[in-house]
């Protein structure tokens, strides 16, 4: 008898199962000795919810909207990349569980198919865009041009990167290339018009550059280019979050980019509290890191967070049963949201209120 998925960490286990280990670690892995990878997950296991009772809430609305995105829970799928190592469909399969789950697919710049064939391959999915602002800015230019031609629907601009994380498991492995025939397929120059002449040849790609040279001049280049929201990725100071207000983001996502760059940043949802104060509810804000379960979902929003994205749940979906795997993901995340939240004695996810959460 095949064994029933019933958790996110049953995903993990399945994927783990078929992967091949040198890429389950490239997806698992974080940086360093792993201390914010383990923290992300840890944290919330130290925040409790205090219930309300009696409270006639009846069955909880869950919806939320984004930026002008309606979505039908408050998960995104995080930018992950490579997805064509978890399944031969890749992004293709993500975004269609995406659409059906009517959430928001951040579509990552290190993708495996290219943004044009994302969009194409699932007509009703919300697709969002995320960016390593390249040093080339017409390159730059070039990728968020695509992006946009696409219909995606706001850009999300990484910040925590200025140099590659270090992760020791991918150095063990000797990891640090795509197979033959997988591509960055966002990375190729040109408009995206791929292989127009039907040669077969779609161009060269570029290696991404991690650029310890780029500063706040490049949002505010990229705030002209482009009528896109902008989001930045990877925030976790408040003296950062109140100057990218200054700069006109239209959203703050904290992440530690699931420890996988600088090991050792405390958990996102112990930052969470401060950078929602500095905000101070002048733009939505975001956070990602070890959300597991719909009570973490639940605790994240309390904590001030319009909403959460995750990543690797998605990756344990895509890599156990494709596109199934990841829609069967999203909806127990869905189903796992809206039981927390009727736990809770509320009729809303408007109604989360730090107030619910106590730390243990
Ligand atoms: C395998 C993998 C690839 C990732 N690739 C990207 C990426 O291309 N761009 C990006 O901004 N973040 C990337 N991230 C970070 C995620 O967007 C997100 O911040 C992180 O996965 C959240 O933590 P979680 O995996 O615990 O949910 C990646 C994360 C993983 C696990
Ligand atoms: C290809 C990498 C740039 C993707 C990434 O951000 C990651 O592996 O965390």
């Amino acid at each position: 008898m095949t064994a029933v998925l019933a958790t996110i960490r049953d995903f993990e286990a399945a994927a783990r199962a078929r992967l091949d280990p040198a890429h389950y670690d490239y997806f698992a892995g974080g940086a360093g000795d792993e201390v914010t990878v383990k923290a992300n997950e840890a944290a919330f296991a130290r925040l409790g919810l205090l219930p309300r009772v009696l409270r006639g809430a009846g069955t909880p609305q869950i919806g939320v909207t984004l930026l002008g995105s309606r979505m039908a829970m408050p998960v995104l799928v995080a930018p992950t990349a490579f997805h064509r190592l978890a399944d031969p469909e890749g992004e293709k399969a993500t975004a269609r569980a995406v659409a059906a789950a009517e959430t928001i697919m951040i579509v990552s710049m290190a993708a495996t198919v290219a943004v044009e064939d994302v969009a194409a391959a699932a007509p009703g999915a919300t697709l969002w865009f995320q960016l390593y602002v390249q040093p080339d800015m017409a390159f730059t230019e070039a990728i968020v041009r695509r992006a946009e031609k696409a219909g995606c629907a706001a850009l999300v601009v990484t910040v925590d990167s200025p140099a590659r994380g270090r992760r020791d498991q991918d150095v063990r492995n000797g990891f640090d290339d795509l197979p033959e025939g997988m591509h960055c397929e966002n990375l190729r120059d040109g408009d995206g018009d791929h292989d127009a002449d039907g040669d077969g040849d779609r161009g060269p790609v570029r290696p991404i550059v991690m650029s310890p040279a780029i500063s706040w001049e490049h949002v505010d280049l990229l705030r002209r280019m482009t009528r896109l929201p902008i989001v930045l990725k990877g925030v976790t100071h408040p003296a950062d979050a109140r100057l990218a207000l200054d700069h006109g983001v239209s959203a703050l996502y904290v992440s530690n980019h699931g420890g996988r760059q600088l090991d050792t940043v405390p958990a996102t949802v112990d930052l969470l509290p401060e950078i929602v104060a500095a905000v101070g509810g002048a733009v939505p804000v975001l956070v990602d890191g070890g959300i597991r379960r719909g009570t973490d979902v639940v605790k994240a929003l309390a904590l001030g967070a319009s909403a959460v994205a995750v990543g690797r749940p998605v990756i344990w979906g895509l890599a156990a049963g494709g596109e199934c795997g990841v829609a069967r993901v999203l909806e127990m995340l869905r189903d796992e949201v809206e039981h927390a939240l009727t736990l809770c004695g509320l009729a809303s996810v408007r109604d989360l209120e730090p107030g619910l959460v106590r730390r243990c």
